[in-house]
C-alpha cells in the first residue's frame, strides 16, 4: 500500500492575482508549480499546518478564509491528499526560501504554468472563478 501524504496549500490572493510557487530542484516534483504549503504534521490541524508552512517557506503571515478544494492524486511515491485554502496576506511579503521562483497570476493565466498533477483540478476550478 502506498503511503498517504496529507498536504495543505495556500491560494493566496492579492489584487485579484494568485501566488504561484515553483518547487525547488532538490524536491520531489522538482520544477512543478504549486500552491505554497506542505505536509500536515502529527497533531496539527490543516489550518495550523498551513500557517506554519507559510511562515517557514514564505516568511509571511496569512489569514485563512475558507477551504477551496480537496483533491487526491496517486503519485509513484505515495498518495497525496491536497487541501487548498483561500488566504490573504496579513503580514510581510512572500519571500523565496525553498522555491525556485514565484509569480502572481490572474486566475485565467494559471494554465500558463506546469502545475503538480494533484493541483490541476483546483487550478481548473480557480480559472472559472472571477475574484474581486
Ligand atoms: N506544498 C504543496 N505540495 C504539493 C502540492 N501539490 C502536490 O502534489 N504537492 C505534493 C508535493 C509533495 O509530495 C507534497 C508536499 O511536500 P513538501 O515537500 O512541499 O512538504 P514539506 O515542506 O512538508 O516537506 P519536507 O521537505 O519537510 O518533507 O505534496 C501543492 O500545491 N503544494
Amino acid at each position: 500500500m502506498k503511503k498517504l501524504i496529507n498536504v495543505v496549500g495556500a491560494v493566496i490572493m492579492k489584487d485579484g492575482k494568485i501566488l504561484c510557487a515553483q518547487r525547488g530542484n532538490t524536491k520531489v516534483l522538482s520544477s512543478f508549480w504549486e500552491f505554497p504549503g506542505g505536509k500536515i504534521e502529527e497533531g496539527e490541524s490543516p489550518q495550523q499546518a498551513l500557517h506554519r508552512e507559510i511562515i517557514e517557506e514564505m516568511e509571511c503571515e496569512i489569514e485563512i478564509e475558507k477551504l477551496l478544494d480537496e483533491t487526491v492524486y496517486e503519485y509513484d511515491f505515495g498518495i497525496v491528499n491536497l487541501k487548498t485554502f483561500k488566504c490573504k496576506l496579513t503580514e510581510g511579503k512572500p519571500t523565496l526560501t525553498e522555491h525556485t521562483a514565484m509569480k502572481w497570476l490572474f486566475p485565467h493565466e494559471l494554465n500558463t504554468l506546469q502545475w503538480a498533477p494533484a493541483d490541476i483540478p483546483t487550478v481548473e476550478k480557480l480559472m472559472g472563478i472571477v475574484y474581486k
